[in-house]
């Protein structure tokens, strides 16, 4: 039963940073529920506004349903209360239904609708596919903007018509254009999520056009240096924020960039370089090389922001 109506979700969310959770597999790449759970109880000890359970960083691409479903569960089951789980729906019309029912089922407060696979579609298409998504369930939907998903202003326009429930706008292109039309033309009606690869990034600059918060996926293995960064650009400082891109994010981008997807694999390899345990990336993903980890783990060193409770990790 959800805690939140999806307009307390959207105010809650909006104002706090944002995180997604890496997915836990075992070495025969299983889903390791016991380690799910213990993560996103470490996750959910820190003050984050909401945690998303099987997105982009969580892997929910290479789950099964039913897999799915056990990692929406699991997340909900052992996030501390005050923290709202979402959970994902993605692939066709009708597998995005089922698994944002089964994400409600499992008592997530919303959904991060991802973009359907493999095709192009033009906006009438999308506009159809994220409302039925949208109205097949009672929680709160957040549409992902992204790959062959970019929802015009008139799209968000009229999915915001439709659905009470429709309370978020999250982005992963960086369009300035686009954006500032998805604002303009929709303003306040919903929430506006900033979600391009590592997105500490480009927080201050999207937070002019609207983005309020943003999902930080360094916040797995980092998650006091990612508030800080939070705080500073929700405060507009200029020169905090420009000492850590230049202290710990921008050399981070450049291990992060040796290898396509390894804007999960390095979060995998952070939560480890800190002594927590999430094991590796399934395929098309893989893991980085152990020069990649070592430089990782040095940076994390160099840039004294290993994590406080990361000594008690197992
Ligand atoms: O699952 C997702 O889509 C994401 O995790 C987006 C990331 O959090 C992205 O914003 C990042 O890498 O910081």
């Amino acid at each position: 039963m959800a805690q939140y109506t999806p307009q307390e979700l959207a105010a809650r969310l909006k104002d706090g940073l944002l995180s997604f959770p890496a997915t836990a597999f075992a070495a025969d790449q299983s889903v390791d529920e016991e380690a799910v759970r213990e993560h996103v109880t470490w996750q959910s000890g820190y003050d984050v506004a909401g945690l998303f359970a099987a997105g982009g960083t969580g892997e929910g691409f290479s789950l099964t349903d039913a897999e799915h479903a056990q990692v929406v569960r699991a997340s909900v089951e052992s996030s501390r209360p005050e923290v709202p789980v979402l959970g994902s729906a993605g692939g066709s019309t009708r597998q995005a239904i089922a698994q944002a029912q089964a994400s409600e089922a499992a008592g997530a407060e919303g959904i991060l609708l991802l973009p359907p696979y493999l095709t192009e579609c033009d906006q009438q298409g999308l506009l159809e596919h994220a409302s039925a998504v949208v109205g097949s369930t009672r929680t709160a939907v957040i549409v992902y903007n992204r790959a062959n998903a970019i929802y015009s202003a008139e799209t968000v326009a009229e999915l915001a018509r439709r659905h009470e429930n429709f309370i978020g706008f999250k982005d992963a292109t960086g369009d300035i254009e686009h954006l500032a039309k998805v604002y303009a033309r929709n303003g306040d009606r919903m929430f506006y999520l900033g979600g391009l690869p590592t997105a500490e990034t480009f927080a201050l600059p999207l937070l002019q056009l609207g983005m309020s918060t943003y999902s930080s996926a360094m916040f797995n293995f980092v998650p006091e240096f990612a508030l800080d960064f939070y705080r500073d650009v929700r405060n507009q400082d200029r020169d905090a924020v420009t000492e850590k891109l230049n202290r710990f994010v921008l050399p981070y981008l450049e291990i992060r960039d040796r290898g396509k997807g390894f804007g999960v694999s390095i979060v995998k390899a952070g939560i480890r370089a800190i002594g927590r345990n999430v094991g590796g990336v399934r395929p098309p993903l893989h893991d980085l090389t152990e020069q990649d980890r070592a430089d990782l783990s040095a940076l994390i060193e160099k840039a004294g922001i290993r994590p406080a409770t990361a000594a008690t990790a197992a």
